[in-house]
């Protein structure tokens, strides 16, 4: 059953009445979903409910929210890719976030506006002033976004104003912006990293909006995780309090692959596969000496995503502990009886261990924060490698330890061919939303079908394994690794 085209909408704003019981007072629309103008009473963000087809339609907001926007037929209309064959997207297409539903329950899930291009748009190419930022960590695909954005907003819409910012959010007010074209980004994508550099920290609201309104840039495009995307989201709302006619385009980039809702981040699966040059060395090196351990530590700080893809598409690794499952070392259950038992069976034995991992058992004097306000880990790799050592031996047991440590191995390399075409439509995706008027807004696909999310949705929770989910669950029926439950390990599920 396909969704019934140009549904009647209702706009409420968020506050409501005051009661926090925002459905009360709806002001009802017979407006599609792109031509509704709502001036709120206040700033709060405005949702759309209750659309014909069910669900609750989390409405990215539209410059239109809350200025006057002239509107113009899309430059593509021409263009042999799209106009000559139709491509554009009906204003009032959704994807819905959950796609399993229970036949005898009623359906309920949040939709989000589907992304493309739309025949209408509301800048016109000569108008628009382009920055493109990356922000936060390395991530394979930073360069393949950098150079899709500039192709699309140059071929496409034919824009000619494109700024490149140096080394992240403070590079709006602390350095000089770069110009971007086909001839500047042609090659990137070969290379690992970000052409544009990038930083932590430096993230000043009021001086970044300064810079944009100063230089006259009305399209931003910001590359980055979830503090990135929060930052976007304060980029966002105070242009909104200044009235400026600037669309803040978020485009999600993690390797811990953490950004909620969307199905995964660029960069993951690149990152997986070159993990699996570490496993691979750690399962020749603890399969060629008795009683040999192989370890190896990747990125994941809060969400062991990169340790149970990597473990899983393996085959090689016994056990792999990750931040969301707590594990105790000794004792019956524990994992030092585990390693045991795999010892004695196979005679090696080899460990991935996500860098988030038990950080509570780890001794260590490392503390505070980095520049963005993450807390700063121990090194959980480090820590277990002498711990297990420390206790075979204490057991009359010399096990041979091998411990790789690929940490920014596999974020440093250049995206594989699943990402970079994954990129191109993320970055696409992103130049067609901006252009068609979208504001404070990420792209990302759900359910393998993209959609232009709030960004105030977007980054209200993390992404993380959830461990009574079927893919943990896959996992410890693929590799037999125990849940380490015994003494408070996995939570019983509620
Ligand atoms: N809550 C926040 N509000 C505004 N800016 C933020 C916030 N958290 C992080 N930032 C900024 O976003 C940028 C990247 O954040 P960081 O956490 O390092 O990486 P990532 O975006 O990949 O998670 C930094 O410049 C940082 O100052
Ligand atoms: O040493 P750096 O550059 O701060 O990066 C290390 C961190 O970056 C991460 O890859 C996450 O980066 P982001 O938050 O930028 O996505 C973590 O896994 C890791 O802790
Ligand atoms: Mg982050």
């Amino acid at each position: 059953m396909g969704f019934p085209r140009r549904p009647t909408v209702v706009v409420y704003n968020k506050s409501g009445n005051g009661n926090g019981d925002a459905a009360t007072s709806p002001q009802k629309s017979t407006k599609t979903v792109e031509d509704t103008v709502v001036f709120p009473a206040d700033d709060d963000n405005l949702c759309v409910v209750d659309p014909l087809c069910g669900g609750t339609l989390m409405k990215a907001q539209h410059l239109g929210d809350f200025m006057k926007l002239p509107k113009y037929n899309n430059p593509m209309l021409d263009d042999e890719a799209y106009g000559a064959v139709g491509h554009f997207i009906d204003p009032d297409d959704v994807v819905p976030q959950t796609v399993v539903h229970n036949i005898n329950k009623p359906l309920s899930t949040n939709l989000f506006l589907r992304a493309g291009p739309r025949a209408q748009v509301h800048f016109h190419p000569n108008e628009v002033k382009a920055a493109i930022v990356t922000c936060g960590g390395l991530c394979p695909g930073l360069n393949t976004v950098i150079r899709e954005v500039v192709m699309t907003l140059w071929g496409r819409y034919g824009v000619r104003k494109i700024l490149g910012v140096k080394n992240g959010y403070r590079g709006f007010y602390a350095e000089n912006l770069i110009e971007l074209n086909p001839e500047v980004v042609d090659g990137i994508h070969r290379r690992g990293g970000t052409m544009l550099g990038t930083s932590r920290g430096g993230s000043v609201t009021a001086k970044i909006v300064d810079a944009i309104e100063y230089r006259g840039i009305n399209h931003v495009y910001i590359i980055g995780g979830d503090g990135t995307q929060k930052g976007a989201l304060a980029i966002h709302e105070e242009a909104r309090k200044r009235g400026i006619k600037l669309a803040v385009a978020g485009i999600p980039k993690t390797i811990d692959n953490d950004v909620d809702i969307i199905d995964r981040s660029f960069g993951f699966d690149t990152a997986v596969e070159e993990a699996q040059h570490a496993i691979n060395a750690a399962h020749v090196e603890a399969t060629s000496t008795p009683l040999g351990v192989g370890l190896v530590k990747v990125m994941g700080r809060h969400a062991g995503f990169i340790a149970m893809h990597s473990t899983l598409s393996s085959r090689d690794v016994d056990l792999c502990l990750i931040p969301e499952v707590p594990f105790f070392m000794d004792g019956p259950g524990g994992v030092i009886e585990y390693i045991e038992s795999k010892l004695a069976l196979n005679n090696h034995v080899v460990i991935v261990i996500a860098e988030g991992a038990g950080q509570e058992q780890v001794q260590s004097h490392v503390s505070g924060t980095d520049a963005s306000g993450n807390k700063l880990l121990a090194d959980c790799g480090l820590w277990l490698a002498t711990d297990m050592k420390e206790k075979f031996k204490a057991r009359g047991q010399e096990i041979c330890l091998k411990y790789i440590d690929p940490t920014y191995m596999i974020r440093a390399v250049p995206s594989n061919a699943a990402d970079n075409v994954y990129c191109t439509v993320l970055a696409q995706a992103a130049v067609h939303a901006a252009f068609a008027g979208y504001t404070g807004f990420m792209v990302g696909p759900v359910n393998g079908r993209h959609a232009i999310i709030p960004i105030d949705v977007a980054t209200q929770t993390s992404s993380s394994v959830n461990p009574q989910d079927r893919m943990w669950a896959r996992l410890m029926a693929s590799n037999g690794q125990p849940s380490f439950a015994k003494k408070g390990g996995v939570q019983k599920k509620k």
